[in-house]
């Protein structure tokens, strides 16, 4: 059945919605509740109870906040771990090695197959993960073939419904939609040539049918499909593909089922297709327009839709408007945003409603779970906030808080909120001109820079100098820097944070775990060394800490992957170095050991795609403040006789836009600021990074403009095959490809570490070639490590000796 073109809109959403809310809790309960559940110290049975009055307190505190609690606008966007893995589990389209996890009964997976298929068992390797688009949330990718089972099998949506409904809430399910399910997934290992995921378009969209009858059954008035594929061509499916399957999705799924009316239940909820992370330009628009779904959502953050004229199907939509930042935690300017909102009028949308740009998953629970004080913000773990940035922040509670008072503004007029629009004026104002947002020594050292700061000598005669000062033997061993962080550590550092522990007796405890690395190390044979880094809470965070124009939270988490939540810090002000962050730990540790000590920092994209950055200037210029500061620590360290300085760069992939017409600028300034950092140093200074979490492909040209002098890759689970990638772009130095995967509590043996390495000699230059894990080892237990990297240097002169 199709609806009549001629009816209008009924108007969704007048109070406003959101399109996702953080899940892990406002004070990681869900992680807490999952861990217990992992560890075996509680049941199934408690980790729902934990799960369900987090759900229900959610929706309760959405409704508070000034959601409508009976139209749907409160989104149910619950997970235990993953969305995608969710879709998995919904459609029990689970790879071959797990289908014995389902329950033949009732066919679904849950909880204890749910997590094995996320985490593994024995010899079956769980689903690979990865960036969810231009964020650092992972998902986890779902492997499809011919022969994958594809129904409605699991129908935990359906309960979690039920269940905020019988706490008084009508929620939205919030799912990721059937195409771009499909175009994240990767072709299964038994998948015949030439098969893609997309394929299996037909069978997807008639188990998503199934699942909207059994909403629509239970009466739930809305579900939202988030499909983002829609906004980046940087997946392997060309576009003319996509908008093919978005076309025949939603014709089966809008129009081939009737929709429920206010008189009459349907086959189906309406439709609410959102297009997070981007612009649907030029024409994603336009295909949703033509299809019989109920409201579209757009990211105007990143996005902006170019209001020419009447968009063909639109007059019976609500164009859901999204206007509220979802990813980043400015407070927004309301009046600027509501001429956002009015632009639209040309469109001819039949109604429009005020909406986040995305989910608020990617932002922290609420600004007034911090403490603000006037005293200096607290050392590590910061537990206070300078009292000016309360005023200048909204985290997912006072987005919502905008959005209603948006939406009010839609409906009653700019008058009726007056006073919160000029609140909202009054906090941007104050941040243009506060102290520290400029610093005039900061711009003119930076105005001051030339291209002789941005590039090194010539390769060749570095090379010389640094195998005369460091005497390494052919296939060096090393460490990507982290070691495990055992709860002692994070016990120490929580009873500092706490002021419990006095800094002497913190650092003491400190540079017995460095010992204790070091001495690892040796017995183990490795030839570069590292600390271990048990200092540091966060690659990133720990390096906020210690720099100007950023602040940390104590409560601002966010979810990364699972059950891991970082606390990104918040970027507001112009960057400088008040003194070294690393030097006393790296020299300390050089003082230990007659072997060459790495040096280890995180590099300046790596910083600012794990903050939250300042929105009021260019990316770029920000990143070279922070590299300036970078380069004044690594002349430190260079000055304290270091001589191998590891910059990480685990995000340079991640900020890629997700249009190519944007790409080589953001390469030019993000490359840029990595040598920025780094070719200040003298010949004989080797010169490291670290890349992890990532498709290359299309980055392999900016790996090679980073003139490191040895590149450490993520390598092992694709089988290195980044390194003919890397030769075949004209790489020329030293490449560490790593051989042994640290995602996974697996040892590998020496044999398969040997084949791999084995691969890598027969691909590049040996005597380019390092041996090294994927990544840092701190996610992973001493008695995984110790056992893995004692067949890593075995399988290193194994192969030495074959060259
Ligand atoms: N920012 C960032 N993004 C990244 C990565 C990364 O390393 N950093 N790596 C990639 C994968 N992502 C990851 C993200 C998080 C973690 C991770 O291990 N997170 C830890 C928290 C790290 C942290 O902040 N630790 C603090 C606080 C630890 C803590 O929870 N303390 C307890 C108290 C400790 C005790 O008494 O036992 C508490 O606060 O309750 C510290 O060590 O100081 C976790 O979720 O468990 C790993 C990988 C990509 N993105
Ligand atoms: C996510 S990349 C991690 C690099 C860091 N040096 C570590 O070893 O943990
Ligand atoms: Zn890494």
């Amino acid at each position: 059945m199709t609806t009549d073109p001629t009816t209008t809109a009924r108007p969704a959403f007048p109070g406003g919605t959101i399109l996702g809310y953080p899940r892990i809790g406002r004070r990681r309960e869900l992680k807490k509740a999952v861990e217990s559940f992992w560890a075996g110290r509680t049941d199934a049975v408690d980790l729902e109870i934990a799960a369900g009055t987090l759900r229900r307190d959610t929706v309760r505190r959405l409704v508070a906040l000034g959601l409508d609690p009976d139209d749907g606008s409160v989104p149910g966007s619950f997970s235990y771990y993953d969305q995608v893995l969710d879709v998995v589990a919904t459609l029990g389209a689970v790879p071959a090695r797990f289908r014995d996890l389902i329950d033949p009964d009732d066919g679904s997976l849950e909880p204890e197959g749910y997590f094995t298929v996320a985490r593994g068992r024995g010899e079956d390797a769980p689903l690979e993960m990865t960036k969810w688009f231009d964020t650092n949330y992972h998902y986890l990718v779902p492997e499809i073939s011919e022969s994958t089972p594809i129904s409605f099998a699991d129908h935990r949506v359906v309960r979690e419904y039920a269940e905020a409904k019988e706490a008084g809430v009508t929620t939205r399910p919030v799912l990721v939609g059937p195409v771009t399910f499909l175009a994240l997934s990767k072709a299964a290992d038994d998948a015949g040539e030439g098969f893609h995921p997309l394929d299996r378009l037909d069978d997807v969209v008639a188990a998503y049918a199934d699942l909207l009858r059994a909403l629509a059954a239970v009466g739930a008035p809305w579900v939202q499909l988030d499909e983002p594929a829609l906004v980046t061509d940087s997946l392997d499916v060309p576009a003319d593909r996509l908008h093919a399957a978005v076309n025949a999705a939603y014709r089966t799924l809008a129009s081939g089922l009737a929709a429920a009316t206010d008189d009459e239940a349907g086959e189906r909820p309406a439709i609410l297709v959102a297009a997070p992370f981007g612009g649907l330009e030029p024409d994603g628009l336009a295909l949703l327009a033509a299809t019989d779904v109920e409201a579209i959502a757009v990211d105007l953050v990143k996005g902006s839709v170019p209001a020419t004229g009447p968009v063909p199907g639109l007059a019976t939509k609500t164009l859901v408007a999204g206007v509220v930042d979802g990813h980043n935690v400015w407070r927004s300017d309301l009046t600027a945003r509501l001429d956002v909102v009015d632009a639209l009028r040309p469109l001819g949308a039949g109604a429009v409603a005020v909406g986040t740009s995305t989910s608020l998953l990617h932002v922290p629970h609420d600004v007034d779970d911090e403490v603000f004080a006037d005293a200096a913000p607290g050392r590590t773990g910061g537990t206070t906030l300078d009292p000016r940035l309360r005023e200048w922040l909204a985290f997912a509670d006072q987005k919502v808080g905008e959005v209603t008072v948006l939406a009010r503004a839609v409906t009653q007029g700019r008058d009726a909120v007056a006073a919160e629009l000029t609140a909202s004026s009054q906090a941007v104002a104050s941040r243009v001109t506060a102290a520290g947002v400029v610093v005039p020594a900061v711009r003119e050292r930076a105005a001051a820079l030339t291209d002789a700061d941005f590039a090194r000598g010539p390769y060749a005669e570095r090379a010389a100098a640094q195998a005369a000062r460091l005497g390494l033997p052919p296939l060096p061993t090393t460490t990507i820097g982290s070691f495990p962080q055992t709860p002692e550590i994070r016990r120490a550092r929580a009873a500092w944070t706490r002021g419990e522990l006095a800094d002497a007796d913190y650092t003491a405890a400190m540079r017995a775990e460095i010992d204790r690395v070091v001495e690892l190390q040796t017995a183990l044979g490795l030839d570069v060394l590292v600390h271990g880094e048990p200092e540091r809470n966060d690659m990133v965070q720990y390096f906020a800490e210690h720099l100007d124009g950023f602040a940390v939270t104590a409560n601002g988490w966010v979810q990364s992957y699972g059950s891991r939540c970082v606390r990104p810090p918040i970027l507001w002000g112009d960057v400088q170095r008040p003194a070294p962050i690393t030097v006393e730990w790296s020299a300390y540790t050089a003082s230990r050991t007659d072997k060459p000590v790495k040096g280890m920092l995180t590099g300046p994209v790596t910083i600012l795609a794990w903050s939250f950055v300042r929105d009021d200037q260019p990316l770029g210029d920000t990143a070279n403040q922070v590299g300036l500061a970078l380069r004044d620590e690594i002349a430190d360290l260079e000055a304290a006789g270091i001589a191998v300085v590891q910059v990480d760069e685990p995000a340079l992939r991640e900020l890629l836009p997700l249009r190519r017409a944007d790409q080589d600028e953001y390469l030019r300034w993000s490359v840029g600021s990595f040598r920025l950092a780094t070719s200040g140093v003298d010949a004989a200074t080797q010169v490291h990074t670290h890349l992890c979490y990532s498709e290359f492909g299309e980055v392999i040209g900016a790996i090679d403009g980073l003139d490191a002098d040895v590149t450490s890759v993520e390598a092992a689970r694709s089988r290195m095959e980044v390194v003919p990638e890397l030769r075949d772009a004209g790489y020329s130095r030293g490449i560490g490809p790593g051989v042994y995967d640290i995602h996974s509590p697996r040892v590998p043996s020496a044999a398969e570490v040997t084949e791999l390495l084995q691969l890598a000699v027969k691909s590049i230059d040996p005597a380019l070639v390092w041996v090294n894990p994927d990544c840092g080892l701190k996610t992973r237990r001493y008695a995984e490590i110790e056992p893995a990297l004692t067949h890593l240097v075995a399988a290193a002169r194994e192969v030495r000796a074959t060259l």
